[in-house]
């Protein structure tokens, strides 16, 4: 695969405090690149770095284009828009296929991010996932290679947030588009992302597959929660290390549910059985020193 942006050794400080340590990485054309991490990790630091917002104190950001003519290959969306709101959609959008003296088929557009309808309204009567909707869809009028969303669907409800997702999926697909986003909801970044870059205090905690990222810091083990047929064969579960859990129910952690998952029925007899394996959300939380313990609290490792 060919690479379009190469990351090598960036770091940025603002006065004594390191944001970025020594980052480095490729992005892949036609990829979309994931960026989590805690606040402050770095995360729109390492967007602005990338979108020449900020100049970093060490190393180097290179393009497969030249970085002079750098706004005219990419378009950038950062945490909040704001759009003068008694504009109407349609208008708004034909200043900016102006202003980027692009050739995009406007309708078109409008149609794919399902805003067609909305054309002739004023943005300040759109809801909060078509105004996300509209950011994007400015964001790429004037056909960008690669696109930086920060935080994008921030304060959206779940549908909206989906809708968010399937355009993104949809120029990702049509148009190769690479998309580098950043978010703290680990769902979207584990639907939408090809990679995921985990920041933990500035530094790279992990690059890779979300696929990976669980496989290595999970270790194989799985969650098994399940309820018992007969209350007074509970004393059984001793042997398993089970953990009580509210409502009946006991939860076993283990590297070998099959075993387990036998055992638990010849034992005890088991029902409303739940056999759970790591999320993003447990690699993340393992990186930044925490796990989550049986009744769902936050704990230091
Ligand atoms: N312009 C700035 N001046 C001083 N410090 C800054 C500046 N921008 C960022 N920082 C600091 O750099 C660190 C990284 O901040 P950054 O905004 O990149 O984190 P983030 O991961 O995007 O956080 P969040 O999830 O809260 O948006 C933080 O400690 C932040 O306080």
């Amino acid at each position: 695969m060919k690479e379009i942006i190469s990351i090598k050794d960036v770091s940025k400080k603002f006065g004594d405090k390191t944001a970025l340590k020594d980052i480095s990485f490729d992005v892949n054309m036609g990829e979309i690149i994931g960026i989590v991490g805690h606040n402050g990790a770095g995360k729109t630091t390492l967007i602005n770095c990338m979108v020449d917002i900020y100049q970093p104190d060490k190393g180097n950001i290179d393009f497969i284009f030249d970085k002079k003519s750098l706004y005219d290959h990419i378009g950038v969306q950062m945490q909040n828009s704001y759009f003068e709101p008694r504009s109407k959609v349609i208008d708004i959008c034909k200043l900016y296929k102006k202003l980027t003296n692009s050739d995009a088929n406007i309708l078109e557009l409008l149609e794919e991010f399902e805003l067609k309808d909305e054309a002739k309204n004023n943005i300040s009567n759109l809801s909060g996932g078509k105004k996300q909707r509209l950011a994007i869809l400015l964001t790429l009028i004037h056909q960008p290679e690669v696109v930086f969303l920060d935080e994008l669907t921030s304060g959206l409800d779940p549908v909206a947030r989906r809708r968010v997702w399937e355009v993104l999926k949809l120029v990702n697909k049509k148009k190769a588009t690479t998309i580098i986003l950043t978010s703290h909801f680990l769902d979207e970044i584990e639907y939408l992302a090809d990679r995921i870059l985990i920041l933990n205090k500035g530094e790279m905690a992990y690059m890779g597959t979300v696929g990976d990222s669980i496989e290595r810091y999970s270790d194989g083990e799985k969650v098994i929660e399940f309820q018992i047929k007969d209350e007074r064969a509970s004393f059984k579960l001793a042997k398993y290390n089970a953990v009580e859990l509210p409502g009946n129910r006991y939860q076993i952690k283990t590297k070998d549910d099959e075993r387990v998952l036998k055992g638990l029925i010849d034992d005890a007899g088991i029902r409303n059985l739940i056999v759970k394996s790591p999320t993003l959300e447990d690699v993340f939380l393992k990186i930044a020193g925490y796990r989550l313990d049986s009744e769902g609290r936050i704990v230091n490792e």
